[in-house]
């Protein structure tokens, strides 16, 4: 079993991450982990502080000389912010009057609709939004890639699995049905400026968010994730929390912003007559005396009965509109009860092409734990020799 955890503050010292449970030999090194912080950092509409800060990288424990050795695996993303930071963020208490010097202390009472600011002074009984954004913040979406990184890497050394996703939503603009990016489609999409797989549609996004920026406002969307080479029967029918749509579900609806999750052709296979709604199996031929099997479509997404079926995995998150607007909406101070607009400071304007690399991250994490689930195996050599046994064993491949 895989078990992951993340500590620290948007404007803290640096973010932690734990994974624990992976086997050992998967080959990562600071740069692999450095590469896909890099990638979360990109795509139009971002905010300001995503040119200006970096991630620093420290791999603390569990790997040795680029190879993971069975442990949990530790990892620190450091903030070069953190000195602004370092009096307002301190973990141990600071004198009153240094405080009350620093303006970035102010205490934040003005909620923002749509953010965690208002519920969570609330639930923890402060007076000030500070200790609510900083843990909501999806800066530590940072750590989720970090650890992401040792899970798509198990996935391709043990199962040659390939995890990508692509955006297929800006607010109103959508890609046309049927665009699907291929296993080696990653590289292409990244340079893309709204990790969009397909040209003409990403112009249309781009102005979108252009168009949203200059009138002051914010645009959410939709990223798909697409995984290649899934060998069918991880997650399983016979429970509510052993499906892998179930799990599948959770962690991506776990990521900030994100409202809601569809598996394969979701909504609109509830709008279709059940003779157009699935996947017909054939038989293919044979491939080394095993029958293989094939469809003709994959509008499940690669889910049937909670398990993987051999398909194309495909799912999708959609993520609400940036809640930080600049054209202000309307709270209440809670220091005077009165009515006032939200705090409004830099934010991004569109988080879509980053939140995308995010979801990647969640599905990488949820489908390495259910492969371990399935294969176990204390090292990758071990694991590919589980699969490789399952697989040999099937009638129909
Ligand atoms: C990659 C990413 C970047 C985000 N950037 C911002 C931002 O700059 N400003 C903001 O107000 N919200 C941003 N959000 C969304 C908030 O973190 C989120 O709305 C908030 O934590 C409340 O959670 P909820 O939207 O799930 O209810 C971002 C989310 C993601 C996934
Ligand atoms: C720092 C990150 O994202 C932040 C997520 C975020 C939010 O409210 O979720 C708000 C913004 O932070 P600030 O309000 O300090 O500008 C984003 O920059 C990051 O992704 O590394």
């Amino acid at each position: 079993m895989l078990r992951w955890l993340t500590a620290g503050e948007s404007h803290g010292q640096q973010l932690t991450a734990v994974l624990e449970g992976l086997p050992a030999g998967v080959q990562v090194q600071t740069s692999d982990v450095d590469a896909q912080l890099a990638r979360r950092r990109l795509g139009h509409g971002r905010g300001a502080r995503m040119s200006f800060e970096t991630d620093e990288v420290t791999l603390t424990g569990g790997v040795r000389h680029g190879r993971t050795q069975g442990g949990p695996i530790a990892v620190q993303v450091g903030n070069t912010e953190w000195p602004k930071w370092s009096t307002v963020m301190a973990a141990d208490p600071v004198d009153a009057e240094v405080l009350s010097g620093q303006a970035r202390n102010a205490p934040l009472t003005r909620p923002r609709p749509g953010h965690a600011d208002l519920a969570g002074m609330q639930k923890y009984g402060f007076d000030d939004a500070r200790p609510v954004l900083e843990r909501a913040s999806a800066r530590e979406t940072a750590a989720r890639v970090a650890l992401g990184v040792f899970a798509s890497a198990f996935l391709r050394q043990a199962l040659d699995v390939r995890v990508v996703s692509h955006v297929v939503a800006i607010g109103p603009v959508r890609v046309p049905d049927g665009v699907l990016p291929g296993p080696d489609d990653g590289a292409r999409i990244d340079e893309d400026p709204v990790r969009c797989a397909d040209p003409d549609t990403s112009g249309l996004m781009t102005a979108e968010i252009d168009d949203a920026r200059k009138t002051g406002d914010t645009l959410g969307g939709v990223v798909e994730v697409v995984v290649h080479g899934l060998p069918p029967g991880l997650g399983s029918h016979v429970h509510w929390d052993r499906r892998l749509d179930s799990r599948l579900a959770a962690a991506l609806m776990g990521v900030q912003s994100v409202k809601a999750v569809e598996v394969g052709d979701g909504l609109e296979t509830a709008r279709r007559r059940g003779s157009v709604a699935h996947d017909e199996i054939t038989v293919a031929g044979t491939v080394d005396g095993q029958r293989t099997v094939q469809r003709s479509t994959d509008r499940a997404g690669g889910i049937e009965g909670g398990m993987t079926n051999g398909e194309v995995l495909r799912v999708r998150a959609a993520m609400k509109p940036i809640s930080t607007v600049p054209r202000a909406l309307a709270t209440i101070d809670t220091a005077t009860g009165e009515a006032a607009v939200a705090i409004n400071q830099r934010s991004d304007a569109c988080a879509v092409p980053r939140g995308s690399v995010v979801m990647e991250a969640m599905v990488a994490l949820v489908l390495a734990d259910a492969a371990l689930e399935k294969f176990g195996g204390d090292s990758v050599a071990e694991t590919r020799r589980n699969v490789a046994g399952y697989l040999d064993s099937l009638s129909y491949r």
